[in-house]
């Protein structure tokens, strides 16, 4: 049984996040998604939805075992307990992958980091960014 581990804000889902969640579950039999908490989202703007609406959200996706809320301040206290065989980064996600190989040999966790791959949009105006779409609803409705 390979676990997967996922992760990201999942801040107003959009087939972006349905593309890497796929592509994650597909690297394994078990996928699990750590949704990051409010207050650790402080490399962009904080998620406009509350951290249980994400969890509950991401865990409704049929490509997704379970989904969980974030540890608050050890972000690899979640990983200890999962243990996964796989960590898929995002695609565009800015952490370090050899710094988190590392961290994770130093806490003797046995596992493989990988990176999920992109997907463009598909038609004219498909809005595969949480950004983008809350620019598009603050330029529509203001
Ligand atoms: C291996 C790994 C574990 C993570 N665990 C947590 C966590 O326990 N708590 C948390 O708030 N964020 C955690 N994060 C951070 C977020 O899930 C997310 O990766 C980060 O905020 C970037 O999100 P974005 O891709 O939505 O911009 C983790 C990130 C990684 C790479
Ligand atoms: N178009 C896409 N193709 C592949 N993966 C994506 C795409 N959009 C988002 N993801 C992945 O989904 C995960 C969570 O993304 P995140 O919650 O940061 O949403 P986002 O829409 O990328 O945010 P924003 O554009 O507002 O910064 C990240 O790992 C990211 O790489």
């Amino acid at each position: 049984m390979v676990t997967v581990v996922a992760q990201g804000t999942f801040d107003i889902l959009h087939p972006g996040h349905v593309h890497y969640l796929r592509d994650a579950a597909a690297m394994g039999d078990r996928l699990v998604v750590i949704v990051a908490r409010r207050a650790n989202v402080t490399h962009k703007e904080p998620p406009i939805l509350p951290d249980r609406q994400r969890v509950a959200m991401v865990d409704a996706l049929e490509m997704v075992d379970v989904a969980r809320i974030g540890h608050p301040e050890d972000i690899f206290a979640p990983i200890e307990e999962i243990d996964p065989d796989v960590i898929a980064l995002g695609h565009d996600q800015h952490h370090d992958d050899d710094a988190i190989a590392e961290e994770l040999d130093r806490r003797g966790i046995d596992c493989e980091v990988r990176r999920a791959s992109a997907r463009d949009p598909e038609f004219e105006g498909e809005l595969l960014s949480t950004g983008r779409i809350i620019d598009r609803i603050l330029e529509e409705r203001e």
